[in-house]
C-alpha cells in the first residue's frame, strides 16, 4: 500500500460518526441509498458502457461514445432492469450515468416539454416515438441573435389556410437557432419556438414540431440546414446545433395545442395563460441544479479534500514532519465551506421541487395561483447555486494546486459541466432580475396576500436573542438583510421614477441593487431551509452533530464574506462580526478530522470522478503516472511532430555538443 493510501486509511479511522448513516441522510433514507446503489452497480458492471477515459479522447470520439453507450442506456439498458421514469430507480439514475452523455435535452427537456404543451392526442403520438428513440428531438428555443429576451425571437411560424400547413422561417441569420442541444447530428425533430402569424397577426411564442431530417437517410429535409455550431468550453460530447428553415412546411396539427390552437379557418383559440408557455423553464430551472451544479460541486469537494489529506507539502512546526496540505487552516477555509454548500443547497431544492409538485398537482385541477412565487423562487434559486456550485468547483480546482489543472485530476472537467449552468435555463442575472420584479410587488402587499415564504418581507425586523452564533439567530440575520435590501431596491426604484425617470428606464438604474436584494433574498430562503431540515432530520447525535456544524458553517462563511453588508443595515456590529469569523474558524478545525468522512458519505464510485487525485484508495501519483502514460501524444518514443520541426535544430545542436567534445 501507498504511503498516500495509508494516509488516507488513517484519515477514516479518525471520523467520529457514521458514514453509512450519513450517506443515508443524504439519499433520503436507507432504502434510496439501496435504490442508488443497485442502479450505480447495474450501470457500473455493464462492459457496453466501459470506455477509454475521457481525457485521452478527441471530441470526435467522445461525442460517438457518449452517443453509444446513450442509445443503449435509453434503449435497452433502463427497460432490461427495470427503471421507468416516475419509478424510484429512475430518480437515482443520473447518479449512475456514464460521465458524459448525449440525448440529454431530449430526454431531460423534450420529452417534458411534449408533456406540459402537448393535448392528449399529441402526448400519445409523440411520447412513445421519443422514449424509445423511434424520433429524436431537440428543445429548440435560442437564436444566433437572443437567447433571454424571448419576446426578439425571429424565426416564424405563418399559417397558410389553403394548405392547413405552417411555413417555417427564419428570416435572417440571427434568427436561426443555435445552441439547442442534441441539435447538431442526433435529432430528426425539434421542437421549435416560434412566432406564430396567422392572417398577419402575430400571437407571440409558440412550440412547433419540425421534422429536420429524413427518417430513413438522416439527411437534412429540403430548406433545413442544420449542424454542429464546433467546438465548446465543456459539454464536447454533446452536439449543441445550429438550424437554418427557409419556408420548411409542417401540418396544423404539429402546433402544440394544448394551451392555444389555430383552428381550420383560422382562428385562434387561448385555452390557458400565456405564462404556461414558460412552464418548461420552470421544470427545468426546478429539476437541472442537483444533477448538474451540486452533485458537481459534491464531486469536486470530494477529489479536492480526498487529495489534501494525501498531498503533503511543507511544515507547520518547524523542524516537524510535512503535513497533509489539509491541515492548514486556509486550506480548510477554501474546501469544508463548499461541503456546507453541496449540503445546503442540497435540502433547499428538495423544498424546491416539492413545491413544485404540488403546483403541478394544483395545476392539472386549473388552479395556477402558485405560479408567480414558483418562478419567482425556481429562477432564483437556479442562479444562485449554479454561481455558488461554479465558484466552489473553481475554488476546489485551485485548491489542487497544479494537478487540478490538469485534466487527469477530473476538475477541469467538473468546471466546464457547472459553469453553463449559470447561462443555459436562463443567464442568471437575467433570472435575479425576474426574481426582483416579484420581490418589488410583493413588498406593496399585505400580508394576507403573501405566500409563507415571503411573509419576512412584510413583518417587523426582529432581533436576536442570545448566543449570535445559532442557527435561529443566523436565519434571522439573513432574513432581516433579505426584507432590508429588498426595502432598499424597491425605494430606490422609487426615486428613480419620482425623479422623472420612465419606470424601465428606473428599473435599469436600480437593477444593482434589485439583483442585490434577489441575492439576500434567495441565500435566506436557502440557509432556512437547511436549517429546517437540520433541525427536523431523525439520526443520530453524531450524525445531526455534523449538519448543524456545516449548516453553521454556510451562514457563518456567507456572513463573514459580506459582512460589510451586515454592519451597513445595523444588523450586525463589528463585535458580533469578530465573534463570527472566530466561531467560523473554529468549527473548520471541529470539521476538519470528518472531513474525508463527510465526502466518502456522497458515496461517489471512482469511475463516475475519474479522477487521480480523488479515488478511493488515495493512490493519487500512480494514477497520474498511468493516466499519462495513455496521453495519445505518447504513444510512439518519438512524435512526428517535434521530428519533423525540430530536427534540423537538433542536429545542429548534436554537431555544436558534439564538435565541443572533440575539443575537449
Ligand atoms: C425532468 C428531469 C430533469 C432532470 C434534469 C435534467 C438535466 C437537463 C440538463 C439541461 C441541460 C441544458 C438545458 C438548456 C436548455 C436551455 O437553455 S433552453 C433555453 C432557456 N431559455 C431561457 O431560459 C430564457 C430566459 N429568459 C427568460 O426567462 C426571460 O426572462 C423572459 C421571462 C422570457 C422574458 O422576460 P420578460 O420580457 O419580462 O417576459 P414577458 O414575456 O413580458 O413576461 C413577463 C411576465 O411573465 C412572468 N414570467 C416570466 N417567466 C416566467 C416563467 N418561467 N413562469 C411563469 N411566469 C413567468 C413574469 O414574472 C412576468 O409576470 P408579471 O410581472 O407581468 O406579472
Ligand atoms: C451549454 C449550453 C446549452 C444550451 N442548450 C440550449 C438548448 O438546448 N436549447 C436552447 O434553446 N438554448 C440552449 N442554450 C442557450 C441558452 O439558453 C442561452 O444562451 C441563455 O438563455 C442566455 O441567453 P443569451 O446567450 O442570449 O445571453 P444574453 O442575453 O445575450 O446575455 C449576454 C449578457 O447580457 C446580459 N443581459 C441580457 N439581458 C439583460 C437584461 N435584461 N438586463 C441586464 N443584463 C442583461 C446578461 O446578463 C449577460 O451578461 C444553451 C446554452 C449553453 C451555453
Amino acid at each position: 500500500m501507498s504511503i498516500e493510501s495509508n494516509l488516507l486509511k488513517k484519515e477514516r479511522q479518525n471520523v467520529t460518526f457514521s458514514v453509512e448513516e450519513l450517506t443515508n441522510v443524504w439519499d433520503g433514507g436507507k432504502e434510496d441509498t439501496e435504490i442508488r446503489r443497485k442502479v450505480v452497480k447495474v450501470f457500473g458492471d455493464d462492459p457496453v458502457l466501459k470506455s477509454p477515459p475521457i481525457c485521452t479522447m478527441t471530441r470526435e470520439e467522445r461525442y460517438t461514445e457518449a452517443t453509444r453507450k446513450c442509445v443503449y442506456i435509453f434503449r435497452n439498458m433502463l427497460q432490461k432492469n427495470g427503471i421507468y421514469p416516475g419509478s424510484k430507480e429512475f430518480e437515482h439514475f443520473w447518479n449512475a450515468m456514464p460521465i458524459e452523455y448525449t440525448l440529454l435535452i431530449h430526454m431531460g427537456a423534450f420529452i417534458p416539454c411534449i408533456m406540459s404543451f402537448g393535448s392528449e392526442e399529441q402526448v400519445a403520438k409523440w411520447l412513445p416515438l421519443s422514449a424509445n428513440l423511434n424520433i429524436i428531438c431537440t428543445y429548440a428555443q435560442t437564436e444566433l441573435g437572443h437567447g433571454s429576451f424571448l419576446r426578439g425571437l425571429e424565426t416564424e411560424a405563418t399559417f397558410d389556410r389553403e394548405t392547413q400547413e405552417f411555413v417555417i422561417n427564419c428570416p435572417k441569420v440571427s434568427s436561426m437557432k443555435w445552441w439547442p442541444g442534441d441539435m447538431g447530428l442526433n435529432a430528426n425533430h425539434a421542437l421549435v419556438m416560434a412566432n406564430l402569424i396567422v392572417g398577419g397577426k402575430k400571437y407571440g411564442m409558440h412550440p412547433f414540431m419540425v421534422q429536420i431530417r429524413d427518417l430513413s437517410t438522416h439527411m437534412p429535409l429540403p430548406g433545413v440546414t442544420v449542424g454542429d455550431i464546433g467546438s465548446k468550453m465543456g459539454f464536447e460530447a454533446i452536439d449543441n446545433g445550429f438550424l437554418y428553415m427557409k419556408n420548411v412546411r409542417i401540418p396544423r396539427e404539429n402546433l402544440l395545442n394544448k394551451n392555444s390552437e389555430v383552428k381550420p379557418d383560422g382562428t385562434y383559440v387561448k385555452k390557458a395563460s400565456d405564462r404556461l408557455m414558460y412552464g418548461s423553464m420552470v421544470n427545468l430551472r426546478v429539476n437541472l441544479p442537483k444533477s448538474q451544479a451540486i452533485d458537481v460541486l459534491a464531486k469536486a469537494c470530494t477529489i479536492a479534500i480526498r487529495y489534501s489529506a494525501v498531498r503533503r507539502q511543507g511544515l507547520l512546526n518547524p523542524g516537524g514532519a510535512e503535513v497533509a496540505v489539509l491541515d492548514y487552516t486556509l486550506q480548510q477555509h477554501k474546501l469544508i465551506p463548499q461541503l456546507a454548500t453541496v449540503y445546503a443547497t442540497k435540502f433547499a431544492g428538495e423544498g424546491i421541487i416539492k413545491k413544485h409538485q404540488a403546483f403541478l398537482q394544483n395545476m392539472a385541477k386549473g388552479n395556477i395561483s402558485d405560479l408567480a412565487e414558483i418562478h419567482a423562487l425556481s429562477a432564483s434559486f437556479k442562479a444562485s447555486v449554479s454561481e455558488q456550485c461554479t465558484e466552489g468547483v473553481e475554488v476546489c480546482r485551485r485548491a489542487c494546486g497544479g494537478h487540478g489543472y490538469s485534466q487527469a485530476s477530473g476538475l477541469p472537467h467538473l468546471l466546464s459541466k457547472v459553469t453553463p449552468t449559470c447561462t443555459y435555463e436562463g443567464e442568471n442575472t437575467v433570472l435575479y432580475l425576474q426574481t426582483a420584479r416579484y420581490l418589488v410587488k410583493c413588498a406593496k402587499e399585505k400580508a394576507a396576500d403573501l405566500p409563507e415564504s415571503i411573509l419576512f418581507l412584510v413583518q417587523p425586523i426582529q432581533n436576536a436573542r442570545g448566543n449570535i452564533t445559532s442557527l435561529d439567530n443566523l436565519a434571522l440575520y439573513f432574513k432581516n438583510r433579505a426584507a432590508l435590501c429588498v426595502q432598499a431596491a424597491s425605494k430606490k426604484v422609487n426615486q428613480m421614477s419620482n425623479k422623472g425617470l420612465a419606470m424601465h428606464e428606473a428599473w435599469d438604474k436600480s437593477s444593482v441593487q434589485l439583483v442585490h436584494a434577489t441575492k439576500a433574498y434567495v441565500i435566506q430562503y436557502i440557509f432556512d431551509a437547511f436549517a429546517s431540515f437540520v433541525k427536523e432530520v431523525k439520526c443520530s447525535k453524531s450524525v445531526k452533530e455534523i449538519l448543524e456544524d456545516l449548516c453553521c458553517l454556510y451562514g457563518l462563511h456567507y456572513i463573514n464574506n459580506c459582512s460589510g453588508d451586515f454592519l451597513k443595515l445595523g444588523i450586525l456590529t463589528a463585535h458580533h462580526c469578530n465573534i463570527a469569523e472566530e466561531a467560523e474558524i473554529a468549527l473548520l478545525e471541529k470539521l476538519r478530522p470528518n472531513a474525508v468522512g463527510i465526502v466518502d458519505a456522497f458515496d461517489f464510485t471512482d469511475s463516475s470522478m475519474e479522477s487521480c487525485l480523488g479515488a478511493y484508495d488515495g493512490n493519487v501519483y500512480e494514477r497520474l503516472f498511468d493516466m499519462a502514460k495513455l496521453s495519445p501524444l505518447n504513444k510512439e518514443p518519438v512524435h512526428q511532430a517535434s521530428y519533423k520541426y525540430l530536427r534540423p535544430y537538433l542536429l545542429e545542436g548534436r554537431d555544436i555538443l558534439e564538435g565541443a567534445k572533440s575539443k575537449l
